[in-house]
């Protein structure tokens, strides 16, 4: 039987405006201007201190501060994690669907661990999944493959798709040799053309049927 893993933020949930909230309080406090939620959105997907990052880099907050601005956006995030963040359409049912039908699932995310399952929880569907592999679990990121195969790993099948939404997902998949599904409506940058997928969808109500014809 087929193991799935989801990435999630972009995909499995839209978690940006929480996103935007924590890095516009750390701001905030540094008595900066906020910033609107499409450039947040452009900052995500290498994790949270490469977000902190390009969040500093373009209110010119000195370089030498990351260390100390990304714990306090972490304090933030921590704090209000899942107050804005909500499934896509149709994720719950998707997931019920696989999970009864006998698939092992798993997420695989570079965002920090906690707030993962802390979001995950929040919405109550942390009872899906048999791992979660967030961007601190380990001592790389995606778009090493490493996580990804610790998240299968975990689940211990040989068949293998991973669910996705960005051009790092792709990578990752393609690195760590398992198939892509690639979620459009999440935080991709190019267009989906220009990563490698087995299959793509913009609804979650498609994903099952995918899974079940190549299970
Ligand atoms: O936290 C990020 O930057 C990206 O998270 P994701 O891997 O769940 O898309
Ligand atoms: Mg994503």
């Amino acid at each position: 039987m087929k193991s799935i893993v989801f990435d999630l933020d972009g995909t499995l949930v839209d978690s940006a405006p929480d996103i935007q909230a924590a890095a516009n309080r750390m701001l905030a406090a540094q008595g900066l201007d906020p910033l609107d939620l499409p450039t947040i959105i452009s900052f995500v997907g290498n994790g949270l201190p490469k977000l902190v990052e390009r969040v500093m880099r373009v209110r010119g907050l000195a370089p030498e501060r990351h260390g100390e601005l990304t714990q306090v956006t972490l304090d933030f995030y921590s704090r209000a994690s899942a107050d804005l963040t909500r499934p896509y359409p149709n994720v719950i049912k998707a997931l019920e669907t696989l999970s009864g039908a006998g698939f092992a699932l798993g997420v695989c995310t570079n965002k920090p661990e906690a707030p993962a399952r802390d979001i995950l929880c929040a919405l109550d569907i942390e009872r899906f999944f048999g791992v979660v592999v967030g961007g601190d679990s380990l001592a790389v990121k995606k778009p090493d493959p490493a996580p990804l195969h610790r998240a299968f790993e975990a689940l211990g099948h040989d068949a293998r798709l991973y669910v996705g939404d960005s051009e790092i997902d792709a990578e990752t998949a393609e690195r760590a040799g398992v198939d892509f599904a690639l979620f459009t409506e999440g935080y991709r940058k190019r267009p989906m053309e220009a990563l490698t997928h087995a299959f793509r969808f913009d609804d979650f109500a498609a994903l099952p049927g995918f899974a079940m014809q190549c299970a």
